[in-house]
């Protein structure tokens, strides 16, 4: 069996794929500084909860956070004796590479997000990941991740106001009842929400007018049904795609290595 971690700025993603569905989907935030140890007792007592024994054969990972790779590492070889795939690492073959400019290295879930999406969908796809940033992955006819968009993630804009502003508090985003707010909180979750409606529109508009075909959009990510509940904005939302992406990429190394 796979054990698939998807590591966030914010959050980490552990799921167990049997070769067929998912058997647990555990979450625990970000820290670099997480031991091997703690990432076993977290995960043993989650497991034994849900009644899973899971037979973990495989460890795949894909990590925004540099430094957590090391504990994670750590975590498969002692408690599972194996040597987990990296996505982005030389040895990690992907189904396509990207083609971006030489040299750039490109987010381990963007990558991910764009062999799930093709592996589902196929071809000619616009991937909107909410996460901590809010990313555009664009996907080619064949696949391959052909570069994209990073703005600001909704939470974060939140943040910034109340960090840098001292009058604007900390708000939990929302969809404001109108456009015009009648209070500080409503305020800012109007800018934030009907901004970032705008913002959504706008790229995916114009990602389909430099690509000069039809594009259909997939959003994935905690925030996404937010969105996706009072506007237009995606053809799909999906919150496995990212695991999804990393099931395709462990099958593929399995059958080219
Ligand atoms: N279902 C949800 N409802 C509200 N906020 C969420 C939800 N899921 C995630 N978030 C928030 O969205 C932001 C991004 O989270 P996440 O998608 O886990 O990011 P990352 O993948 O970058 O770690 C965080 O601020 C998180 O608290
Ligand atoms: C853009 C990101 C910060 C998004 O990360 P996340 O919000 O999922 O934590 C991550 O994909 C990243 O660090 N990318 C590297 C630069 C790039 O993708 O071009
Ligand atoms: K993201």
């Amino acid at each position: 069996m796979l054990l698939a971690i998807d590591c966030g700025n914010t959050n980490t993603v552990f799921a167990i794929w049997d070769g067929e569905r998912f058997l647990c989907t555990l979450r625990t935030s970000t820290h670099h500084a997480r031991t091997a140890d703690a990432y076993f007792t977290w995960f043993k007592t989650l497991i034994t909860h849900y009644g899973i024994e899971p037979d973990i054969t495989d460890v795949i990972i894909s990590s925004t956070v540099p430094r957590v790779v090391f504990n994670l590492r750590v975590f498969a070889d002692r408690f599972f004796g194996c040597r987990p795939l990296v996505v982005g690492k030389p040895e990690c073959l992907l189904p396509k590479p990207p083609r971006v400019d030489e040299g750039t290295s490109v987010g381990p879930d963007r990558l991910v997000n764009a062999a799930g999406a093709f592996d589902r969908h196929g071809g000619n796809k616009i991937v909107v990941d909410f996460g901590t940033a809010t990313t555009f992955d664009v996907v080619d006819d064949d696949g391959a991740y052909v570069g994209g968009v990073i703005a600001p993630g909704v939470n974060l804009s939140l943040e910034a106001l109340h960090m840098a502003a001292a009058a604007l508090p900390h708000v939990d985003i929302a969809k404001p009842q109108a456009v015009i707010g009648t209070n500080t909180v409503a305020c800012m979750q109007s800018g934030v929400f009907w901004g970032y409606v705008g913002l959504v529109k706008e790229i995916c508009a114009r990602i389909k007018a430099e690509r000069d075909r039809p594009m259909q959009i997939i959003a994935t990510g905690g925030l996404a049904p937010l969105f996706q509940q009072s506007e237009d904005l995606f053809d799909v939302y999906e919150d496995d795609l990212t695991m999804h992406g990393l099931t395709v990429i462990h099958r593929y190394n399995k059958e080219n290595t």
